[in-house]
Order: structure tokens, then C-alpha cells, then sequence
């Protein structure tokens, strides 16, 4: 069996308060990004454990930390799965705010629930996908979501992207998501995420922020320049996605602009 995760943006993103656990509450927009994936393959292995094969970007961290193999480990905790052999071609890039781990974790969740007619529900594979991280669960519905709490409360949002085009660059610049989290003073956002997307995207410009853009800007003047950039060149609306390091733009028509042959870029028209 075959499935092709897929990357996430975020459409805002306030950091609202600091929680005992060590997390933050927050609320986002999760934009799901259909036509940018990984490649996940899973057959059953010939030997007595499983096998697991990365190409395409490289990874770094062993297979026992390999997002895949985490998820498949903690579905065993509940059912019982054959030995596996696991391909997984990466093409998202990773520590850039894309959720693309995540998204294969949660992606392997489905895969093997369909694979194996566990017959888990949508809530019970959410509930596995939060174990994984706080961006997992997200992908087993995988549909634009209005996110509150560590990221994994949903509710439903309508929004009007059709027929704009959607320009992502990942510049190759690390960023801890722990790191970010912990350079920032949680607020109270002065209007809730759902209500400014409410807006003509034209105005999104001045109300909706990500909270982690001034102090990974400041670390990464890079980022910055790219967000300026989008607005130089037409963006509607431009902005970091999560903690960065990749930074989105929605334009109304198809946009040329020439990146550094280091970044890697990613452009749809949203259907
Ligand atoms: C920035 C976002 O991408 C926005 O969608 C997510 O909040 C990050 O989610 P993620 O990468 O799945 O994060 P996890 O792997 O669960 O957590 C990594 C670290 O980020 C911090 N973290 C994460 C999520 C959250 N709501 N509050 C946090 O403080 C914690 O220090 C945690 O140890
Ligand atoms: N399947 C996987 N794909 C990518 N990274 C993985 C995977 N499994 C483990 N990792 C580890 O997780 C880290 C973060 O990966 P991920 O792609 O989720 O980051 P991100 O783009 O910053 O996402 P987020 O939006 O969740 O912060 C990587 O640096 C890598 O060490």
C-alpha cells in the first residue's frame, strides 16, 4: 500500500498562554498543502522484523526515531501488525514548519488501520496521532481546521482560497520548534484567528500574525527578506508557517520570482 502525506501551513498562529505540562496553548488555522508530499510505501516483509528505507531528503535521527516507525510502534500497543518493510521517500522539507513528520506519522496511523481493518475511529486514531506530537492529529482528517489547546482541538472554518496560488519557500535553516516555543511571552490575541479570516485577504496583511515571526526574524534576517519579498512581488498575503523556517504567500496570479538555488520552493494553485 501506497499514501502520499502531505504538508501543512498555518494561517496565524497566537501563542496564548504557557501550560504546567511544558506546552503552550495556541490557536492556528491548519491549512492542509495536497500536492506537496512524501511518499509512504508499506508491504509486508519476508523476514522476522521490520525493514525500514529513507530516500530522497536525508533525514537525521535513527529509524527507531523515524516518525513512521514511532507511529507503528504505538499502534502495536494496541493491536497486533506483521513484520513490516517501510519505504519512505522525503520530500518535504523537515524543521521548517511544514508538519511533514507529522504528517507521515499520522498518515502511517491510517495506513495501517486500513491495511489491517483495525476499524479505529477518526477520534481514536486522533487520540493515537497526539502521543506522536502536537501536530499529528491534525493529518488524519487532514481538512483546513481552526485549532485551539496544544494544537489537537478542532473546529470547523470556511474559507475562500480557490484559484489563488500558493507559494512556499523553505530556505534550508533549522529551527528548533522547542527553541522557538521557548523565546516567547505568551498573549491573549487581540482577535480570534477565525474572525480575521473572515476578512477580504487583502486585510489579513494587518491583523493576522504568527507570534513566532519577530524573534525567529531577528535570529534569521533570511526569513525575513522572504516575507518582504513576497509582498515585493504581489502577495496578498505572506507569512512564516509554524516556527518556521518556511514562509508561505497567497497571490491572485501565477508568481515568477527567482529564489537562491539553495531554497527549495513548492507552487499550486489551491483547487
Ligand atoms: C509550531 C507548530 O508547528 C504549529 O502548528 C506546532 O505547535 C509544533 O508541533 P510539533 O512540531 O508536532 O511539536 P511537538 O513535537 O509535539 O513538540 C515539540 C516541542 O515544542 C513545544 N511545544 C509544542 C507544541 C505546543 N503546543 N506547545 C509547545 O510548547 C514543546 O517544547 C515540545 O517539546
Ligand atoms: N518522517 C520524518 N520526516 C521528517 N522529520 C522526521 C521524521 N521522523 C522524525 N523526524 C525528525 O523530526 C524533526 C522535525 O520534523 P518535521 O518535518 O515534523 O518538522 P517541522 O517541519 O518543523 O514540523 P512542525 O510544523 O511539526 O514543527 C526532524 O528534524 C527530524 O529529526
Amino acid at each position: 500500500m501506497i499514501v502520499f502525506p502531505n504538508a501543512k501551513i498555518n494561517l496565524g498562529l497566537n501563542i496564548v498562554s504557557k501550560r504546567n505540562d511544558g506546552y503552550h496553548n495556541l490557536e492556528t488555522v491548519f491549512f492542509p498543502v495536497k500536492k506537496w508530499n512524501d511518499v509512504l510505501e508499506v508491504i509486508p516483509s519476508t523476514e522476522n522484523s521490520d525493514e525500514f528505507s529513507v530516500s530522497g531528503l536525508n533525514i537525521d535521527g535513527s529509524s527507531d526515531n523515524n516518525l513512521c516507525m514511532k507511529a507503528l510502534t504505538h499502534m502495536r500497543q494496541h493491536t497486533s501488525i506483521p513484520p513490516l518493510k517501510i519505504h519512505l521517500h522525503k520530500v518535504i522539507p523537515f524543521g521548517a514548519g511544514l508538519g511533514g513528520g507529522s504528517a507521515d506519522a499520522a498518515f502511517m496511523l491510517k495506513l495501517l488501520n486500513e491495511q489491517f481493518q483495525k476499524n479505529f475511529s477518526s477520534s481514536d486514531l486522533e487520540k493515537m496521532a497526539a502521543t506522536l506530537g502536537a501536530d499529528c492529529p491534525v493529518f488524519i482528517k487532514n481538512q483546513a481546521v481552526m485549532a485551539r489547546g496544544i494544537g489537537n482541538e478542532f473546529s470547523g472554518i470556511s474559507l475562500q482560497l480557490k484559484s489563488l496560488w500558493l507559494l512556499i519557500v523553505a530556505p534550508g535553516i533549522h529551527v528548533s520548534t522547542a527553541e522557538a516555543y521557548g523565546g516567547i511571552i505568551p498573549k491573549s490575541p487581540s482577535m480570534p484567528i477565525n474572525e480575521i479570516l473572515t476578512k477580504p485577504i487583502k486585510e489579513w496583511r494587518k491583523f493576522l500574525k504568527n507570534d513566532f515571526e519577530d524573534t525567529v526574524f531577528q535570529k534569521h534576517p533570511a526569513i525575513a527578506e522572504i516575507k518582504e519579498n513576497f509582498y515585493r512581488n504581489g502577495a496578498i498575503y505572506a507569512s512564516m508557517s509554524g516556527s518556521g523556517s518556511a514562509v508561505y504567500g497567497l497571490f491572485k496570479d501565477k508568481p515568477e520570482i527567482t529564489w537562491s538555488s539553495t531554497y527549495v520552493t513548492h507552487l499550486e494553485e489551491i483547487s
